[in-house]
């Protein structure tokens, strides 16, 4: 039996036509909603029903934005020219033509709500700036930022290139009492040597050479709120010094000038390279290390949460449909299998891009692994060999036990072989994962 959550019809006014139909609609289980396209956004649909005229740029612009099905309604007087009929191909689940068959309309909103249906899943997608995927490393993630969100102290945010780092800040910041107040952002290891500590600190008018006018640093304009400092790890060891005052005063000085400033700032910082191998080495500071490392959290890479890439590939085919200016589509069963079967070296960043590149390349309904750029190695060169193949089952024999059961020891005995060896297969396929937890 059709779910009923799924049987929501949005029509956007003005439509006439369909007027004398809708309590018909209502009576088989349609829940009608009808608003003008201005407010279209507004109301989560599984079915829209649209009829065209001018305006196809607003219309696009909504339907890239709303994940409902579409059908297109086409007055006798809508020039149907080759350019239209692109249009309706692209962006519309089905038309019907004016005037309107009850039969065939309600066969189409079947057929269209059947089609939400397979999309699964909540079809409304994640806002940006929303933290996608429902595996296990991130439903830990969410519970983690929730209860750090609160306290004041500083959050270490570790995690490999790409994996969402500045994204688990935000989240924090959003989640805070500070949520109103700034949240900035800067990448110590964009920032040159020499500008950095002024863009930390500010400097006052004259301060040296160039220093024309007097400028807040970003310390300063983080205050009441939240500072991320991404790759915290590539801040000179000089500024290191300084940022730990900070930490221990709550006070910064601008350069050329020496009345401390009394800043209200919660500190975040988040690193890719092994910061204790830093400390070591003595390129950052143990003190600033301590300071900083009071709460962690890892940011899972995605080949430790395969399980996520259907849930993010759609959420990027939604945000990027309106750039490329084609509507979002589904990968192929093939392509999904090529995605749980890669590494990901750069992580969800590098998933982003290769489904903008699919939303771009696919000719067809779904997005191809040719689409992707993920054709297995050996298809491309045509010369698959068994040792390909036999990585290839591993890693996702490897994925699958890890996804389906709770504890390393379950994951092992669930493949057959011994918790040493369960071991050495992750750590040869990079999947090791520290701590099943993070510990707080
Ligand atoms: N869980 C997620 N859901 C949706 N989008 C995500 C998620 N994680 C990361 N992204 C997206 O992936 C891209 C990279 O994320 P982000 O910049 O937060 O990673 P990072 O770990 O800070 O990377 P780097 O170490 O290179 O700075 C961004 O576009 C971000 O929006």
């Amino acid at each position: 039996m059709q779910s009923s959550a799924l049987r929501r019809l949005l029509v956007i006014d003005p439509c006439s036509d369909l007027q004398p139909l809708l309590s018909e609609l209502s009576r088989s289980g349609w829940k009608v909603h009808e608003c003008p396209l201005s407010r279209a956004l507004e109301y989560p649909a599984d079915v829209g029903i649209i009829q065209l005229g001018d305006c196809l740029d607003t219309v696009r612009e909504l339907l890239a934005r709303n994940p409902a099905q579409w059908i297109a309604l086409l007055p006798d007087h809508l020039h149907l020219n080759e350019a239209m009929g692109k249009f309706i191909g692209e962006w519309f689940f089905d038309y019907h033509t004016l005037p309107l068959d009850l039969h065939r309309l309600k066969t189409i909103l079947g057929h269209a709500s059947g089609m939400a249906r397979l999309r699964h899943g909540d079809p409304h997608q994640a806002p940006q700036g929303d933290l996608v995927g429902d595996s296990r490393a991130m439903r830990e993630q969410r519970r983690l930022i929730a209860k750090l969100a609160s306290t004041n102290s500083p959050v270490l945010i570790r995690g490999e290139s790409g994996t969402g780092k500045e994204l688990v800040a935000q989240a924090l910041h959003r989640q805070s009492r500070r949520a109103g107040q700034p949240f900035i952002a800067i990448n110590c290891g964009a920032i040159p040597e020499q500008l950095i500590q002024s863009e930390l600190f500010g400097h006052e008018k004259g301060a040296f050479t160039g220093a024309s006018q007097r400028k807040t640093g970003r310390i300063e304009a983080a205050d009441g709120g939240t500072l991320f400092l991404d790759e915290i790890g590539d801040l000179p060891l000089e500024l290191q010094a300084n940022l730990l005052r900070f930490l221990q005063e709550g006070q910064i000085q601008r350069i050329g000038c020496n009345t401390p400033i009394a800043v209200d700032v919660r500190v975040l910082a988040a690193t890719h390279v092994d910061l204790e191998q830093a400390v070591v080495a003595r390129r950052f500071r143990e003190d600033l290390y301590y300071r900083l490392n009071v709460l962690q959290i890892r940011t899972a890479p995605l080949r430790e949460r395969l399980e996520d890439i259907p849930l993010l590939v759609r959420h990027f085919a939604q945000l990027y449909a309106s750039e490329v200016g084609r509507r979002p589509r589904e990968p192929s069963p093939a392509a999904l299998q090529a995605m749980q079967e890669y590494a990901w070296p750069g992580n969800i960043r590098e998933l982003a891009n290769r489904v903008r590149r699919g939303m771009v390349l696919a000719e067809g309904r779904f997005i191809e692994p040719e689409d992707l750029g993920l054709l297995a190695s050996c298809q491309e060169s045509g010369e698959c060999n068994l040792v390909d193949y036999k990585l290839q089952a591993e890693r996702r024999a490897l994925n699958e036990a890890i996804q389906y059961t709770s504890t390393f020891t379950q994951a092992a005995k669930a493949l057959g072989v011994s918790r040493p060896t369960f071991y050495r297969l992750l750590n040869k396929h990079g999947m090791r994962t520290r701590h099943k937890s993070p510990p707080l």
